[in-house]
């Protein structure tokens, strides 16, 4: 594990800073000649998070913002030509910058309007939850959800520069925080097996400045060598597959939908018994992935009545090959193959698997 802080970490034609100051933020600000300011937020982060880096920037005060309603049902088209709207309101041309002040569904959002507008404007991320710390700002995938499919509209499009403040932590809800630990945690599973042995038992608020720069530097080892995921970068899709397919289902069916962490950890116990049983991982292994994700993340009941509209869900998976459902799996705590795919009698297995261990 990374045992320093190092100040930034290089990407892919970019830098990730970690300074809780975020005074990198205004030297970049200025270093660059923008004709227009924009920055997105959504309701919370203009309440909690935009005050941090407005004193953060005290010399940058011509910039207008962009608010749009927090939460994963707002990540859509909708919400997207409003942004676009704004953005032609305030007058962005070419040389505009937008600042994505938010967590995961603003830095997604907010990048796919930026990729998109006029052909593509700069955009930096500030990811204010945990989540988008230690993963939805980083490696440019960027995008919107159509209905219940999650992110099946996007772009590859890299930020000009991440801003990481663990300060920003600080007001986010004990909740938003667990969800981002399962993208930790699967970082530890698909790449680093000490470092998931060393996350596996911490409590979410536990973790550091340090443990989120290593799980960026997992990401990034990986984002770097494959930017637009033709291969390698697909393991950090393990739990996707059903997870999404899960979060989909939650969000059009529950009155209180399942957070995208917490549905990938649903997904990474699914997808690891699948591993388990296809992919050489060993039962030890896969018993103390299962006892990790129940330790942390709250149990979600389903019955079978559900598994034909999860399938339908999994059938627009981007990792698919035709009709053939595609999975990252382990085949040990560290390593992960991409370009699995498992059969609908397999994949109903392992839905099963979890729906007997939950009842
Ligand atoms: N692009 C990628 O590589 C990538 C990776 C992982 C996840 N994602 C996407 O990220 C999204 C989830 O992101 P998320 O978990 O950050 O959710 P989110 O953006 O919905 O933020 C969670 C909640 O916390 C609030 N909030 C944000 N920062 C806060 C702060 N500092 N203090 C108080 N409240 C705050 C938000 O308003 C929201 O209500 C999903 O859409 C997922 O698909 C993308
Ligand atoms: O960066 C990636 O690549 C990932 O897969 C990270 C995931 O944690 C993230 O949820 C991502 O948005 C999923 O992408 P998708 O291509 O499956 O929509
Ligand atoms: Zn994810």
């Amino acid at each position: 594990m990374t045992t320093l802080m190092e100040p930034y970490i290089s990407s892919t034609g970019y830098n990730v800073f970690f300074d809780d100051t975020l005074a990198g933020l205004e030297t970049f600000i200025r270093s660059a000649d923008y004709s227009r300011i924009l920055i997105l937020t959504d309701r919370n982060t203009s309440e909690h998070c935009l005050p941090v880096v407005q004193a953060a920037i005290p010399t940058v005060s011509d910039y207008d913002v962009i608010e749009v309603d927090p939460g994963e049902e707002n990540k859509n088209i909708d919400f997207c030509m409003g942004i676009w709207r704004m953005m032609l309101d305030f007058g962005a041309d070419r040389r505009s910058l937008l600042i994505n002040l938010g967590g995961g569904v603003v830095t997604d959002m907010g990048g796919f309007a930026a990729s998109t507008f006029k052909r593509g404007i700069d955009f930096v991320q500030v990811p204010t939850t945990l989540l988008a710390q230690v993963d939805a700002s980083v490696g440019g995938k960027t995008g919107i959800d159509m209905g219940n499919v999650k992110n099946i509209i996007g772009t590859f499009a890299q930020p000009r520069a991440v801003f990481i403040s663990t300060r920003f932590l600080q007001t986010l809800d004990r909740r938003q925080l667990v969800s981002g630990f399962a993208e930790v945690i699967k970082h530890g599973l698909i790449k680093d097996a000490a470092f998931y042995a060393s996350v596996k038992g911490l409590d979410a608020s536990d973790l550091t400045a340090t443990h989120i720069q290593h799980s960026v530097v997992l990401k990034n080892a990986v984002v770097t060598q494959d930017p637009t995921e033709k291969g390698l970068r697909k393991i950090l899709n393990f739990g996707h597959t059903i997870g999404h397919a899960i979060e989909g289902y939650s969000l059009a069916n529950d009155s209180r939908p399942l957070l995208h962490g917490e549905a990938i950890a649903v997904g990474m116990i699914c997808e690891g018994y699948l591993s388990y049983r296809l992919n050489g991982l060993e039962e030890a292994s896969f018993n103390d992935l299962v006892a990790t994700f129940r330790r942390h993340f709250p149990d979600y009941r389903y019955d079978a009545t559900c598994y034909d509209a999860l399938l339908d869900l999994m059938k627009n998976d981007k990792k698919n090959d035709g009709d053939r459902i595609g999975f990252a799996l382990l085949n040990a705590i560290g390593a992960c193959d991409y370009d699995v795919f498992a059969g609908k009698a397999e994949i109903l297995e392992s839905l099963e698997f979890y729906r007997t261990l939950v009842n």
